[in-house]
């Protein structure tokens, strides 16, 4: 059973715990999102996670279509396509992941509150290359099963952690690729520099996602410096697309 939880947390696990999915059968191979971000950065570019968000508990309201994001991003070299699935606080859908991982040819991750093992199945199928698991709504147990799961297909965690707590739980249970979620998701507070703190403290041999917040060339450059080797943005994106190439490019 997923952690204790509050509030809107409460809610979207509840969603995910009950969640309908009628399985089909996956349309494509398996991409690697690992090497093209170290590839990427060995070509002196900045490895940017683009982000189709629609809504967010902290105020963010945003209507575009996925299809045609997700390619602009693509053309504008993201290194791969972060979907929200979660579908109500967010408004997200399995529906926008099945849509963009058929659109396009990088990496997508399905971002979701997961907590079982059917929606791993359900990102599989829908075309996920990698799956978000984040520390603070799972058990121990729950982060290491989940995350030899998400292997099991051949994708791979990206597992999120906002403090040190659970950067340490993150890499017990066996976690290569750490997103540091700059924003608490209980305060909705977003803490750059415990953030920037942290990602200096995930040990060499992980690959480190700068996530949320991220509003402008010169905190990718500043994230960069501190040790993060690609940079998960949503809003900023949203709100203006054509940011991707300075992102990527500055
Ligand atoms: O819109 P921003 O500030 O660029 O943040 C993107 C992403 O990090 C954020 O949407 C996010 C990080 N972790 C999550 C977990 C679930 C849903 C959403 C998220």
């Amino acid at each position: 059973m997923p952690r204790y939880l509050e509030g809107w947390i409460k809610q979207v696990v509840e969603n995910a715990l009950r969640r309908a999915y009628v399985s089909r059968s996956r349309e494509k191979p398996v991409l690697q999102v690992v090497p093209r971000i170290m590839e990427l950065k060995k070509k002196g570019f900045n490895p940017v996670i683009a982000e189709y968000k629609r809504r967010s508990p902290s105020g963010f309201n945003e209507e575009r279509d996925h299809i045609t994001y997700a390619k602009q991003m693509e053309l504008g070299s993201a290194v791969a396509i972060s979907v929200i699935t979660e579908d109500t606080v967010f408004n997200g859908s399995y529906k926008y992941l099945e849509d963009i991982s058929r659109a396009v040819r990088v990496p997508v991750l399905m971002k979701d509150f997961v907590v079982t093992e059917n929606q791993v199945d359900a990102a599989y199928d829908l075309g996920a290359d990698f799956v978000l698991l984040i520390v603070r709504i799972l058990t121990e147990r729950e982060l290491s099963g989940l995350i030899d799961y998400i292997r099991s297909f051949g994708m791979e965690a990206l597992v999120e952690v906002h403090d040190r707590e659970d950067l340490d739980i993150a890499l017990r249970a066996g976690a290569t690729l750490v997103g540091v979620n700059s924003r608490d998701l209980f305060s909705l507070k977003v803490e750059k520099e415990s953030a920037t703190k942290l990602l200096e403290e995930i040990p060499a041999g992980r690959v480190k996602v700068a996530e949320s917040g991220i509003e402008s060339i010169e905190e990718i450059k500043l994230l960069k410096e501190r040790g993060a080797d690609a940079f998960l943005i949503g809003s900023a994106l949203m709100r203006n697309p054509d940011k991707i190439k300075e992102f990527v490019e500055g």
